[in-house]
């Protein structure tokens, strides 16, 4: 059995071939660059106002107004010492230029101009490479795109982007117990909600599923989906049917399909029977069956396989450390991710932890990671995965 860290690291070591796509800017959101992106020129592209008002030439409180520019205009304004120009924010701001004063702190009267207060040589002119030379590098190489990237590489002129593709993914839960929500459910059933939450989960990180099937215990028609499955997805992820009943498949029938098992079963709590395997460039999860098993191994190890297999640099859940409101026991003998809320920057480890339970995870905001058999008194720092 491996210890979290071993299985952590078996994944982040997967070579993998990842391949790039051209997509159009509006669609680029939550990709990664596949090649760094460079200024194609400086940034601003000429001095601009960075205000409406007057730009000026010479430092002094009166000048004459000789003209206007507006953003947008081209024609490159001839000024000389005290004289001034009307001027609005983002418009040219011509070469002789000495300053901007905002129209706040003026008086104009005909042709004439009053300062307030004397200008400081280059106030509110914003220069041309200020923000960016030309050449400079702008992003690396798996900078995932964010709405403020959009606004860059817009910016930029680009009107399309080169990223890494994202996996297609596909889901298959197992169970002669389960019944999809909305049917009727009789003696011994349940409602089938892991391929929901997963989804959903994926989703929520820009990953969506492509396709899900539910299948019973059923060796044949395990192996056969698999094997449709794996036909078309990048990665495929299982729930159930991982662990050692007499009718838990799945191994064998990733086996069967000529799947190689990188890991199975690692020493934590939730999730131990979790098994990670590979076919060529193509990737397998089987999650645990229970609720929050699988729930958490898809947030601590599919995503960041998600994100790697898609050329991300940042990957896994946001993590930072909180202190305990309250004292705990982990009473577990495996080191445990525990649901638990933050609030008001501290962190509370919820009632209901058992692996079947979702109740107390749907009101959790962060898996919290605490050791084996160890006891934490308040004000300790607990490690938190944020989840929501
Ligand atoms: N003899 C042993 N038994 C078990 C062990 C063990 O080491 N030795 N490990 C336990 C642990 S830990 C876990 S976790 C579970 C994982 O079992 P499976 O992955 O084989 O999952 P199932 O048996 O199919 O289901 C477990 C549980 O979850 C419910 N379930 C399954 N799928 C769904 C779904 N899609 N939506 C909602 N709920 C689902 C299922 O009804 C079961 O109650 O094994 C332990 N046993
Ligand atoms: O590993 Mo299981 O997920 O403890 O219940």
């Amino acid at each position: 059995m491996l210890k979290i860290e071993e299985a952590l690291q078996v994944i982040n070591d997967q070579q993998i071939e990842l391949s790039t796509e051209i997509r159009k800017l509006s669609d680029s959101l939550g990709f990664a660059v596949s090649s760094e992106i460079r200024a194609p020129f400086d940034m601003p592209a000429f001095d601009n106002s960075a205000m409406d008002g007057y730009a000026l030439c010479g430092i002094s409180k009166e000048y004459q107004i000789i003209g206007e520019v507006a953003a947008g205009d081209a024609e490159e304004l001839d000024l000389r010492e005290g004289e001034a120009v009307r001027i609005f924010t983002g418009a040219r701001v011509p070469a002789a230029a000495s300053a901007v004063m905002m129209q706040e702190k003026t008086r104009v009267e005909g042709e004439k101009l009053f300062l307030d207060e004397l200008p400081k040589e280059g106030q509110s002119i914003r220069r041309k490479g200020g923000e960016l030379q030309k050449e400079q590098l702008v992003f690396d190489k798996g900078y995932t795109i964010t709405p403020a990237g959009i606004s860059m590489i817009g910016a930029l002129g680009m009107d399309q982007v080169e990223v890494f593709k994202k996996p297609i993914i596909n889901l298959i839960t197992t169970g002669n117990e389960l019944v999809q929500p909305g049917k009727a459910k009789g003696e011994g059933q349940i409602y089938e909600s892991n391929s929901f939450a997963i989804s959903a989960a994926a989703e929520n990180f820009g990953f969506p599923v492509h396709k899900k099937h539910s299948l019973p215990d059923d060796f044949e028609q395990i192996k056969t989906g698999i094997s449709e499955a794996l036909e078309q997805a990048d990665i495929l992820l299982l729930s159930g049917g991982i662990s050692v009943g007499d009718y838990d498949f799945v191994k064998q029938a990733l086996e069967e399909n000529g799947v190689e098992q990188q890991f199975y079963k690692v020493f934590q709590k939730p999730g131990k029977p979790l098994y990670f395997g590979r076919k060529a460039n193509k990737f397998v999860f089987a999650l645990p069956g229970n609720p929050a098993s699988s729930l958490s191994c898809f947030y601590i190890y599919v995503l960041p396989f998600l994100q790697q297999f898609s050329g991300f640099q940042q990957k896994g859940l946001p993590k930072f450390q909180f202190p305990l409101k309250e004292p705990y026991y982990n009473r577990s003998d495996r080191p445990s991710f525990l649901k638990a809320k933050i609030e008001n920057d501290e962190v509370r480890i919820l009632d209901g932890q058992a692996s079947s339970m979702i109740l107390s995870m749907a009101h959790a905001n962060a898996l919290a990671f605490i050791d084996a058999e160890t006891n934490l008194q308040i004000g300790d720092l607990i490690t938190c995965y944020l989840i929501g």
